[in-house]
């Protein structure tokens, strides 16, 4: 097992401008590293060209601008870098991903707030439409922008007594079109307006039985059997399984990349909107009160 790392990705406050490419290095070992600490571990194994990314932002791997930008980095370098499947899975114990950082959604600084949005994008057009094989290792709770990322996978294996599921409404929020269309194409059309419009959050026996997910298996068995289903995927001849899935997708992409401005301006328009800053608020309130009973 050969380690990718990105090494020196430099995340600069200054907008538009986010980042300097990071330089790879090929050896044994490339550590992609980003400058929120190590918050994203992507190991290559060499002989399979099966990339294993570990995502580790504690406490829940929100999402921010930082976060997203490291990820779409990471993702662009392993298409580059010509690896066939891809692993998504995390590092923080019982959390795959919390979805979207809250925090860069309320009372947010509106320059920012686009670019958070356009990095949310560009993770979404590399996850959804990678030429990659991809599997999601879900091993925790897996809200909103994490069912998203699971979603964009090939295939999800699931641990049990997690929850997933896109919850937006509850938050007063909307998952916008691109969200939606991702999990229509995993559970269809009728089960996602039911999921949409509710904000449900299945457990993990239930998303098997809407197969929001595809496979349930022990905590300790999510890597492994994400492991194993790759091999089947990357027994099948490179370019008609890329080919096939590019067929499933492709009008889905396009939807979005022909519209991605429209797209930034409807959220910054939806975000700063009073009501929704106002449901933003307390529900960042809720979230607060709830940890610190836990203390
Ligand atoms: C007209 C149409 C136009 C369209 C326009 C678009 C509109 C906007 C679309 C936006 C789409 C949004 C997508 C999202 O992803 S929103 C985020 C939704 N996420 C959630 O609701 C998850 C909330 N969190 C939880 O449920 C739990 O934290 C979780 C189950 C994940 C873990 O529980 P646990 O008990 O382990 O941990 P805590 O709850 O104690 O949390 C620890 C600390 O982390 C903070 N936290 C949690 N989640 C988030 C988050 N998503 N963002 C920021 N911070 C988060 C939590 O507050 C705790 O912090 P403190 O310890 O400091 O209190």
């Amino acid at each position: 097992m050969a380690t990718l790392w990105t090494r020196g990705i430099q995340v600069c406050r200054a907008l538009p401008r986010l980042c300097t490419a990071p330089s790879v290095q090929r050896r044994t070992s490339v550590r992609l590293m980003s400058t929120e600490k190590d918050n994203l571990l992507v190991d290559v194994d060499s002989k399979t060209g099966v990339a294993t990314m570990q995502m580790n932002r504690p406490p829940v791997n929100s999402l921010n601008l930082e976060f997203l930008t490291s990820i779409s980095i990471a993702l662009e370098k392993l298409e580059n870098e010509k690896c066939r499947g891809l692993i998504l899975t995390s590092d923080v114990p019982k959390i795959f991903c919390a979805g979207l950082d809250i925090l860069e959604m309320y009372q947010p600084d509106v320059e920012r707030l686009q670019v958070f949005w356009r990095s949310l994008q560009d993770v979404w057009l590399r996850l959804y439409g990678s030429k990659m094989a991809t599997i999601a290792a879900i091993n925790g709770h897996s809200p909103a922008g994490g069912c998203l990322l699971a979603t964009c996978c090939d295939y999800r294996i699931m641990a049990p007594n997690y929850t997933i599921g896109l919850n937006e409404t509850q938050l007063g929020i909307v998952a916008p079109f691109w969200f939606r269309d991702t999990m229509c194409g995993v559970i269809g059309h009728r089960e996602t307006e039911h999921a949409l419009t509710l904000g449900i959050m299945y457990s993990t026996e239930e998303a098997l039985n809407i197969k929001l997910v595809d496979k349930v298996v022990p905590q300790d068995k999510v890597i492994p059997a994400a492991q194993e289903k790759m091999k089947q995927y990357l027994k099948i001849p490179e370019v008609a399984r890329q080919l096939s899935k590019d067929l499933m997708r492709r009008e889905t992409v396009e939807k979005l990349r022909l519209r991605r401005e429209d797209d930034v301006a409807a959220f910054k328009n939806f975000a700063v909107r009073e009501s929704v800053q106002k449901s933003l608020g307390m529900y960042l309130e809720m979230l607060k009160k709830k940890s610190q009973q836990k203390k």
